[in-house]
């Protein structure tokens, strides 16, 4: 079947990179950075509002030095809870990692030919992930495949859009997006719970259910679902 559409809405971790290259990859460059990162740009008002919303919703005290903090962000990471103040931190590490040729995205190998393909029939593509914009666009920056940043229009976190699993963030990208009809936007995830977000703001939706991954068995309900983007048909006319 061809989706006929204006816009694919893409997810990262589980969709278009194996959950290793987050969890195991990005999160292990990032625990033992975190700490000196903290503690060298603590003036940096970005890290200052990471810092301080991440003693919010910790409940930590005014007096908690960077060890607790870091041992918070720790925690969260073991539990893979994607806090908005640990993805700014994680992307501001990442983006160094990946500036200096430290890291290097991977994809699933259907990905970058289907991506191109797309790119080269002209249909508009954007991510929304929970890593924050600044993580998303270092990680397509230096990839096994080269520089993806040309494939994407438009990057989307849970800072400008919302959390992932919420109707409202899907509606704020298509306005984002130039306010397209939702039924022409397609999502492209491997959680169902974000699929239902999407499909609750009138989008199409596709789950990835790839061998191995940690939703490869969930139960997907009406969503259609696919194992490679390979099984992913689009079309703008
Ligand atoms: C450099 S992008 C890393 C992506 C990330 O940090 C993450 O948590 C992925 O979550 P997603 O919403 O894409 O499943
Ligand atoms: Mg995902």
């Amino acid at each position: 079947m061809t989706d006929t559409i204006d816009w694919v809405v893409l997810d990262i971790e589980g969709t278009i990179m194996p959950t290793s290259g987050v969890h195991v990859v990005l999160y292990d460059y990032a625990r033992p950075r975190l700490g000196p990162w903290i503690d060298a740009n603590r003036t940096d008002p970005l890290v200052a509002g990471a810092v301080a919303e991440i003693r919010a919703e910790a409940g930590l005290p005014e007096s908690a030095g960077t060890d607790e903090i870091v041992a918070v962000l720790h925690g969260w990471m073991d539990a893979d809870r994607k806090a908005t103040p640990l993805k700014t931190l994680q992307g501001l590490i990442w983006q160094r990692g990946y500036a200096s040729g430290d890291l290097v995205s991977e994809y699933f190998p259907d990905v970058v030919p289907r991506l191109r393909a797309w790119h080269a029939a002209g249909v508009p593509m954007a991510i929304f992930s929970s890593g924050s914009v600044a993580g998303q666009i270092a990680s397509f920056s230096s990839t096994t495949e080269g520089d993806l940043t040309g494939l994407f229009r438009h990057h989307f976190d849970t800072v400008n859009a919302g959390p992932k699993r919420e109707a409202a963030s899907y509606a704020a990208i298509a306005e984002g997006l130039g306010g397209p009809a939702p039924e022409r936007i397609l999502f492209l995830s491997d959680v169902p719970a974000e699929l239902d977000a999407a499909a609750a703001a009138g989008w199409r939706t596709i789950g990835l259910a790839r061998p191995g991954e940690p939703y490869a068995d969930a139960d997907f309900g009406a969503h259609r679902v696919v194992a490679s983007l390979e099984d992913v048909e689009v079309s703008r006319a």
